[in-house]
Formats: C-alpha cells, structure tokens, sequence
C-alpha cells in the first residue's frame, strides 16, 4: 500500500512541516510505501493529489489545516484513493467530525491503519468542499482576518475582524431557495453544513452528519447589534437553535442569489459571485477514519 502525504510548509506557522520527521518515522515503523510532497503556494494542494491519485496512490493524506484539506479534496475527489488527514493548521475544523483527540503520533498510525468509510461532499459552483459553506457574516470575519493579519497576530487578527464586522455589517439581502421555497430576507448569515464545526470549532449545525447525504442549513436573520453579542456565545456552542431569527432546514440542494455580489465561505477560502448554487454529492468520497 502507499501513501502520499501533502505537506502545507507554512500551516499551522510551520507545524505541518515539522511533523515530516514523525510521518517518516511512523511510516518507517509500519512497514509501508510512501511518498512526501510539500505544497509551494496556494492551488499546489489540488495538483499534488490529482498526480498522486493517477499515479496509483492508495491513501493521500492531506497534512495542514482546512485550506489544504480543502484543496486535497479537490484534486482527488471522484477517484478511488481515500483521504486520511492529519491537523497541522492553525483551523483544523473538520478532524472533529470524525472525532480524532488522538495524538498525532496515532492519528499518523489511524491514516495508515485505519479503515476508509464513504463521506459526503458539497459542490458550490464547481468547486467541492468537505465542512462548511456559508454567506454573510462569517465570511465578513474570514476576510477581515485576512487583512488583520497584517498588524495582529493569530488569535488577535480573528477578535479584531471579528468586532470590526459587529459594528460595521448591516446584513445582506439574499434570496433562498431549498426544497422548492424561496425566501428573500436581510441575512446575518448563512451557513450549509456537511461537517458541523467551523471557525475554530463554532457549531453552526449541530445536528450535521457527513454521511446522510443531506446539508444541514442554518439561516439566521438580521438582528441588531446586541443580540449580535448575545447570539455569539450560543451559537459557538450550539445552542442557538431556539432564538427567535434562526431557522434550520435539511436539504440536497440550496441556492442563493443577490443584486450584490456575495463573499461565498467555502471550507474557510473566499470566492465572490453573486449566485451561490450548493449541491450535496451523497459519498463522494472515501476518508480514513480512526481506529475505535
Ligand atoms: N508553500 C506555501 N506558501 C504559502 N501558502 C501556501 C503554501 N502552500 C499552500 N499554501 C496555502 O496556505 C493556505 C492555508 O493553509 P491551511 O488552511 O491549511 O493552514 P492554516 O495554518 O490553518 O492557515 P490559516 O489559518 O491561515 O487559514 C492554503 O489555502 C494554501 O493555498
């Protein structure tokens, strides 16, 4: 069997890299073919694993946090490898649907030992995605992060967008259509769930499952700007479930549209466009899951 693992040199401010000595150490131990790439910039992720999947790679393994399991996913989806992954970002969101508190020296064992399972994946306008996409405010917060880091580090870039984006987001009106409904409303934010932790472990939808082959959409409405600060503790948890301007729907297929052009969140990167069409792909693809 071999293994290929792509290495993000700079996620997780270099801690992907540094666990190349343990990945070889542990593939050493185990007796087990295997081949290590390191990313050179944004987009190498989905070209490294599209050549490891047609070069016969059994297990491609995305090492990195959520923007580089996001672009694995892509260079690999609709073949016959599975996906092992191994938290090396500083957002590891989606590890925690399938429940890995393991230490990385196991969770590097669990990937070359542990059995592959089918997994759904979200299309939205042709590019797949494994954990959230969502509209709105959070994607306000991804942004802003990004500019942010320019005068704050980590943690700090995250609390100065997000308090920027409380007082500075008026809503967005978008319109919704899932399950042959369409509604047009001032949005807080939209998130369609396969996976159901994002943004360093918020729960959006608590109830999401990446294998029922279904989204699990949380729509809240615009609220003002306390409740913004009222709301927040409840959502991070996932208790937001029975505020008045939330609604959850479970669907295949979800599309929203606007007269503005919409920042669209997926798995964490930013694209823009106005439409934004979602699609659930039921088992697209299979992922390696930790041995119990
Ligand atoms: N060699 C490289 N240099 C710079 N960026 C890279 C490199 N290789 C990949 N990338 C980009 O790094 C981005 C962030 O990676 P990832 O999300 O895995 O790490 P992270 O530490 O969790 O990052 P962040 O918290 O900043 O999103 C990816 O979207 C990818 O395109």
């Amino acid at each position: 069997m071999s293994l290929l693992f792509v290495v993000n040199p700079e996620a997780g401010k270099g801690k992907a890299k540094s666990l190349i000595p343990l990945i070889e150490r542990t593939c050493r131990e185990n007796n087990v073919e295997y081949e290590i790439r390191q990313t050179s910039g944004p987009g190498d992720g989905t070209r490294i694993a599209k050549w490891g999947a047609e070069n016969g790679f059994k297990r491609i393994v995305s090492v990195g946090g959520d923007g580089t399991l996001n672009e694995v996913v892509n260079g690999m989806a609709g073949g016959s490898a599975a996906l092992g992954i191994i938290p090396g970002g500083s957002g590891n969101d989606f590890i925690r649907s399938i429940d890995s508190h393991k230490p990385l020296e196991e969770v590097i064992v669990d990937v070359i030992k542990g059995i592959p399972e089918r997994v759904d994946l979200g299309l939205c306008n042709g590019r797949y995605f494994i954990n959230v996409g969502s509209v709105g405010f959070d994607a306000e917060v991804v942004i802003k992060t990004e500019s942010a880091k320019r005068f704050f580090s980590g943690k700090a870039a995250y609390v100065a967008a997000l308090l920027n984006t409380i007082f500075t987001y008026k809503g967005k009106m978008i319109r919704i259509e899932v399950d042959g409904k369409a509604i047009e409303t001032n949005t807080l934010l939209i998130a369609i769930a396969n996976g159901r932790y994002y943004g360093g472990g918020m729960i959006p939808a608590p109830e999401a499952d990446i294998k029922d082959g279904c989204f699990d959409i949380c729509h809240i409405r615009m609220v003002s700007k306390l409740k913004i600060f009222a709301l927040f503790p409840r959502f991070m948890k996932g208790k937001h479930g029975s505020i008045n301007e939330v609604s959850f729907y479970r669907s295949k297929r979800v599309k929203l549209s606007s007269n503005e052009s919409l920042s669209i969140n997926i798995d964490g990167e930013i694209i823009k466009d106005n439409t934004a069409e979602f699609e659930i792909i039921e088992g697209a693809i299979n992922v390696i899951f930790p041995r119990k």
